[in-house]
C-alpha cells in the first residue's frame, strides 16, 4: 500500500472528484459515512458525543459526522472554533445541512471553552491535512482542553496539529487521541516513534478514491499489508528436496550468549531453510547439538568467541551477529568475511557494533546485504539525527550510498532498500520488545535468503512474518508472558 505526501493526497482527492465523477461535498459525505461506520461499531449510542470542528474540510467532515451520528440517535453536541473569516465551501454546505438537526456552539475565545462531562466521547475535526503551520491561539487552547481532559478522543483523518509528512517541533500543540480514523491511506507521520502519542491506535477507512490514479503516483514510502506480503511468498514445490531450499550459515554466540545462536538457528529452520550450519565457539558445541539437533555445528578454534571461519563459498546465505561479542579476533573474522563473501549477508547486533567502530568496513559490505539495527545501533552506524523524519532520510541516503538494505527496527520496522524506497511493516506488538526477538529476525531473513528470495523480498517478508508470528504469540500467551521462543513457535510462512 502506498503512502503519499500532502500534495499527492490533494491531487488524488481532486482527480477522484473530477473523474469518477463525484461532487466534493458527496466525497466528504462518503468520508463521514466511513468514519461513522467505524465509530458506531466501536461506541454504543448511549455515550454522548462532542464534535470539535475547524472551518476547513476537516471541520466539514466533523459537521457531517455530527449530523449522521445524531440521525443514529447519538446525543451529539457540536462546537465550531471560529479562528478565521474563511470557511471552506463544503464546510459551509454541511453547516447548512446540520441546521435541521443541531445548533452548533461557537468558540471564539478562551471563556467559550466548554466543561466536558467525563462520559462524552470527543471527535477531533479541528485541522486535517490542510495544516500549514503549528496550531496557535484559540485552536491551541482547544487542543490543550482535549489533551488535559480525561475524555476519549477520536481524531478525524489525522490528529489536529500533526503534520502529515514532516516533523513537528516538540512544543507544537497537537491532539493526543485514543484513535485516529484516517481516510484511504496511512500517513507518513503515523510511522514515526516520536508521534506515538499523537496517533494512538489508527485505522484506515476506504472512501473510494481513484485506484488507477493512486497506482500512477510515485512515492518512496509503502506500507506492507498482508496482500503484499502474501504476494512475495513462494509456494514449496511438491518435487523439491532439502537442496532446493539452500544451506544457511549462522555465525553467532559467545560464552554466556550461546542462546542467541540457538534462537537465530531455530528461527532459520522454522522459516523453511533446507540445511543449517551454526558456527559457534567451542563452549556452545554440546548446547547446540542437544537443543538444535536439526542443525550442523561448525566449532570455532576459540572456546569462548568466534574468531576464525573456514571457507564460506558453499553456503547459500550467511547471517552474522547475534550474541557475537566484540573481541578483536571476532572483528578480524568479520572483516575477512566481508572481503571474501560473494553474496549478500545478514548483519545484526554485535556485527553492526563492530562495523560502527571500524568505519572502513562499511565499504566492504557485500552489495544488497541486510543490516538489522535497532535505533541505537543505527545511530552508532550513521550518527545522530535531529528527529525521526531526519533519521529516515539519513537511512535512505545510507542505504543508497552503500547499496545495502536496512531494517530499522521499531514498532513499524522500516525496511529501507538500496534505491531509497521504504517499506513500513504492519505486524508486531509491544510484547516483542524482549530479549532474543532480534536474533529470531536474523534467523528468519537468513533462511529466506538461503531459499533464493531476492534480498529486498527476504527483508520485507522476513520482517512481516517475524511480526505476524509475534502477533500470534501475543494472542496465545499475552504480550507480557511471550518470549522470543514463542515467536519462533508461531512462525508459519506459507
Ligand atoms: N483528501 C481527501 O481525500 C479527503 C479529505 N477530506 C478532509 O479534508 C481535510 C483537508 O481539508 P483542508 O484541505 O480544507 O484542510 P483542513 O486541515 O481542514 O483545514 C485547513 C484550514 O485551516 C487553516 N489552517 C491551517 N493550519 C492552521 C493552523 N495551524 N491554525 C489555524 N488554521 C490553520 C487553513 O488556512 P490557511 O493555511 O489557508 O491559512 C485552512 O483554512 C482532510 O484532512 C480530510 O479530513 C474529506 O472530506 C474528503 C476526502
Ligand atoms: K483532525
Amino acid at each position: 500500500m502506498k503512502i503519499l505526501n500532502v500534495g499527492q493526497i490533494r491531487d488524488l482527492d481532486a482527480f477522484t472528484i473530477e473523474n469518477e465523477p463525484v461532487s466534493s461535498v458527496n466525497l466528504m459525505e462518503r468520508a463521514a459515512q466511513a468514519f461513522c461506520w467505524w465509530f458506531c461499531n466501536q461506541f454504543v449510542n448511549t455515550r454522548p458525543v462532542t464534535v470539535f470542528c475547524g472551518q476547513g474540510n476537516n471541520g466539514g467532515d466533523g459537521l457531517a459526522i455530527a449530523r449522521i451520528l445524531s440521525q443514529k440517535c447519538y446525543d451529539v453536541r457540536v462546537y465550531i472554533i471560529e479562528h478565521t473569516a474563511n470557511t471552506s465551501a463544503d464546510f459551509s454546505e454541511n453547516l447548512k445541512r446540520l441546521s435541521d438537526h443541531l445548533t452548533p456552539f461557537q468558540i471564539r475565545k478562551e471563556t467559550d471553552l466548554p466543561d466536558l462531562s467525563e462520559k462524552t466521547i470527543c471527535i477531533d475535526a479541528l485541522l486535517g491535512s490542510g495544516l500549514s503551520r503549528p496550531a496557535e491561539g484559540i485552536m491551541a487552547k482547544v487542543i490543550g482542553l482535549l489533551n488535559t481532559s480525561r475524555n476519549k478522543v477520536v481524531s478525524v483523518d489525522i490528529a489536529s496539529g500533526l503534520f502529515i509528512d514532516k516533523s513537528n517541533q516538540e512544543t507544537d500543540p497537537i491532539i493526543q487521541p485514543l484513535f485516529t480514523i484516517t481516510f484511504q491511506l496511512p500517513k507518513l507521520a503515523f510511522f514515526m516513534p516520536q508521534n506515538a502519542v499523537f496517533v494512538g491506535e489508527w485505522r484506515i477507512v476506504d472512501i473510494g478514491l481513484d485506484t488507477v490514479h493512486l497506482l500512477q503516483q510515485h512515492t518512496p514510502y509503502y506500507y506492507t499489508d498482508s496482500a503484499h506480503a502474501e504476494s512475495i511468498i513462494r509456494p514449496r514445490n511438491k518435487f523439491s528436496h532439502k537442496g532446493t531450499f539452500g544451506h544457511a550459515l549462522i555465525i553467532a554466540g559467545s560464552y554466556g550468549k550461546i542462546g542467541a545462536a540457538i534462537l537465530a538457528g531455530k528461527a532459520c529452520l522454522r522459516s523453511g531453510v533446507g540445511l543449517l550450519t551454526l558456527h559457534i565457539p567451542e563452549c556452545g558445541y554440546e548446547i547446540a547439538q542437544i537443543s538444535l539437533p536439526e542443525a550442523m555445528v561448525s566449532v570455532d578454534v576459540d572456546r569462548k568467541f568466534n574468531t576464525a571461519l573456514g571457507s564460506v563459498s558453499s553456503y547459500s546465505s550467511i547471517g552474522i551477529g547475534p550474541g557475537l561479542g566484540q573481541e578483536d579476533a571476532t572483528a578480524q573474522m568479520l572483516a575477512k568475511l566481508l572481503t571474501e563473501a560473494r553474496l549478500p549477508l545478514v548483519i545484526d547486533a554485535d556485527a553492526l557494533n563492530i562495523i560502527s567502530q571500524h568505519n572502513d568496513l562499511l565499504d566492504k559490505i557485500p552489495a544488497k546485504s541486510i543490516l538489522t539495527p535497532h535505533p541505537k545501533e543505527f545511530q552508532r552506524l550513521a550518527g545522530e539525527t535531529a528527529n525521526d523524519f531526519d533519521r529516515l532520510e539519513t537511512g535512505r541516503k545510507f542505504a543508497q550510498k552503500y547499496n545495502i538494505i536496512i531494517c530499522l527496527k521499531g514498532a513499524h520496522t522500516a525496511v529501507i532498500l538500496p534505491n531509497g524506497d521504504v517499506h513500513f511493516n504492519s505486524t508486531g506488538n509491544a510484547g516483542m520488545a524482549t530479549g532474543g526477538t532480534g536474533d529470531v529476525l536474523t534467523g528468519i531473513i537468513t533462511s529466506l535468503l538461503a531459499q533464493g528470495y531476492p534480498p529486498e523480498h527476504a527483508a520485507i517478508l522476513g520482517v512481516y512474518e517475524h511480526g505476524l508470528a509475534g502477533d500470534r504469540a501475543a494472542s496465545r500467551k499475552g504480550q507480557s508472558a511471550m518470549i522470543a521462543s514463542d515467536v519462533i513457535e508461531n512462525l508459519k510462512i506459507d
